[in-house]
């Protein structure tokens, strides 16, 4: 499987919610990184065919998804930001629905629905209404719906919103073991989600691919830009007003600062190795107000 996004633009109101973007993808799982507003729900909505982009085109297999009509649709599973749910359906009756919709041999995606409640952590609740379930729960069945018929291609925009830190962790392992021979394009804003799973990070910045590489090759392009300084009480307010900060920790007597800078931000400070966090600020953070 194949995605290339060609040059792809989207205004609304005279303003580029996507500017000329570009990427491939292969098989792995894609963490789609940005800032509030950065495009990323843009991108997916045109990937799945909700929204008609202005210019550009999105090849599956090298073939325009656009061209290949609905058939392209039956190799994509897709989470929304926002899903919407009927809330009288039985969880399992929703999953049953989504066979239908997805032309799932009833038996076959019914045995299927039954597996990804499991790896959910949602088999206890087959059986219960959706409007009687938490944000998290219903975020869950959100993701199993997106998983049935194993799409090659599984996107999900947000996809954390309302787990928890123990139901972040199960999701991320799924997805490491769904990703097998399949893409998967994760967009977030929060990058502990993708840190440890993804293959590839795209960062969107205003509408514009800023970087597609390996996290590794990401966190190295930032050796010798972060930091540790050690503040005081009496110097931090300095230090907060000039330096890009990404972590303070109080010790004792001293707080220990995580700095961002191209440059030695001060006489004492001791270069340390970056993570993708420091590299979110680099490209994304405007200096922050303390
Ligand atoms: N229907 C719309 N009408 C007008 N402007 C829109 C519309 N949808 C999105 N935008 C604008 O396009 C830009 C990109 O929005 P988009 O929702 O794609 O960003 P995002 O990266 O998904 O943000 P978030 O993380 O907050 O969901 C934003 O400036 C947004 O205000």
């Amino acid at each position: 499987m194949k995605v290339a996004f060609k040059e792809i633009s989207k205004q609304y109101k005279g303003k580029y919610a996507l500017h000329n973007f570009s990427a491939e993808l292969e098989r792995g799982v894609y963490g789609l990184l940005g800032t509030n507003g950065a495009g990323k729900t843009t991108l997916i909505n045109i990937l799945v065919g909700i929204l008609k982009s202005d210019k550009g085109q999105v090849l599956i297999n090298d073939i325009d998804a656009r061209k290949s009509g609905v058939q392209f649709l039956s190799h994509i599973g897709y989470l929304p930001q926002f899903p919407q749910f009927y809330k009288n359906f039985e969880v399992m009756d929703f999953l049953k629905y989504m066979c239908l919709l997805k032309e799932i041999p009833l038996q076959q995606g019914e045995k299927r629905a039954k597996e990804l409640l499991e790896v959910v952590n949602l088999s206890s609740a087959a059986r219960k209404k959706i409007g009687a379930l938490s944000g998290g729960m219903r975020q869950r069945v959100g993701i199993a719906q997106a998983m049935l018929g194993d799409p090659d291609i599984l996107i999900l925009d947000e996809p954390t919103a309302g787990l928890d830190p123990q139901e972040r962790i199960r999701f991320r392992n799924l997805i490491t073991k769904f990703s097998e021979n399949r893409i998967v394009l994760l967009a977030t804003h929060i990058v502990s989600d993708i840190e440890f799973i993804a293959n590839q990070v795209i960062l969107l910045k205003d509408g514009q691919l800023l970087k597609q590489d390996t996290p590794q090759a990401l966190m190295e392009s930032l050796n010798g830009k972060v930091w540790h300084v050690i503040a005081t009480d009496k110097t931090l307010d300095e230090k907060l007003k000039r330096l890009k900060i990404s972590n303070m920790q109080r010790d004792q007597d001293n707080i220990l600062l995580r700095v961002i800078d191209d440059e030695k931000p001060d006489e004492h400070a001791a270069s340390v190795q970056a993570n993708l966090e420091d590299v979110f600020l680099y490209y994304f953070g405007e200096g922050e107000q303390w």
